[in-house]
């Protein structure tokens, strides 16, 4: 299966291979190149040189077929690829639920971790495999991959939460996250130019 299941749905035994990023049965499988991502880091001239290059996946998302569907409580697995664009490391485009719900997030490989913003404070929660992050309502979450392999984590939410991109777009996230060294840091936000 490659769609969400209608409700009402019975009950599901779902397996997820940590180590490849799939779920079984499947649900809708979205991916995310440098091209669908415009706006997304600092340097957009340098993201656009990259989607007219080899125009890399920059995250993919693997869903079960639980739906996004009031009541039920989706998951997915997200992976990361490594890279980064003039320094600032590859991340998810960030979102608010507009129905105000938490969301958690289990670290299954390599390192990453969730900044979340609610309009005034930032967070950052380093994850890494056997960590749970939670969001809690009211904060915009962008998930970043700081290590130089593949970060995957699983994403439980409510279904009825929903994903404002728009909200990110005028507030902005509070931090970027860009390569220091071997590590990692966190610099004040600046708009996409
Ligand atoms: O929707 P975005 O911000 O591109 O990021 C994808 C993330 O959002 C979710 O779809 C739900 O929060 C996760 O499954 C995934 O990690």
């Amino acid at each position: 299966m490659t769609a969400y299941a209608i409700p009402p749905i019975d009950p599901l035994r779902i397996s997820f291979s940590a180590a490849h990023g799939t779920m079984t049965p499947e649900g809708p499988l979205l991916t995310r190149r440098m091209s669908d991502v415009a706006g997304l880091f600092a340097d957009e001239d340098a993201r656009r040189r990259a989607a007219d290059g080899d125009d890399p996946v920059v995250y993919t998302v693997a869903a079960s077929p639980v739906p996004e569907a009031a009541g039920e409580l989706p998951q997915s697995l997200t992976t990361i690829l490594p890279g980064a664009v003039s320094g600032e490391f590859h991340m998810t485009k960030g979102h608010m639920h507009p129905d105000p719900q938490g969301e958690i997030y289990l670290g299954l490989s390599g390192r990453g971790g969730v900044l979340m913003y609610d309009g005034t404070r930032t967070e950052w929660i380093e994850m890494e495999p056997g960590m749970i992050g939670y969001i809690p309502p009211g904060w915009a979450h962008r998930s970043v991959n700081v290590g130089d392999e593949p970060y995957r984590f699983l994403a439980v939410y409510p279904g009825s939460a929903g994903h404002d991109y728009g909200w990110v777009v005028e507030h902005g996230m509070g931090r970027r996250v860009y390569r220091d060294g071997a590590s990692y840091t966190l610099a004040p936000f600046s708009a996409a130019g």
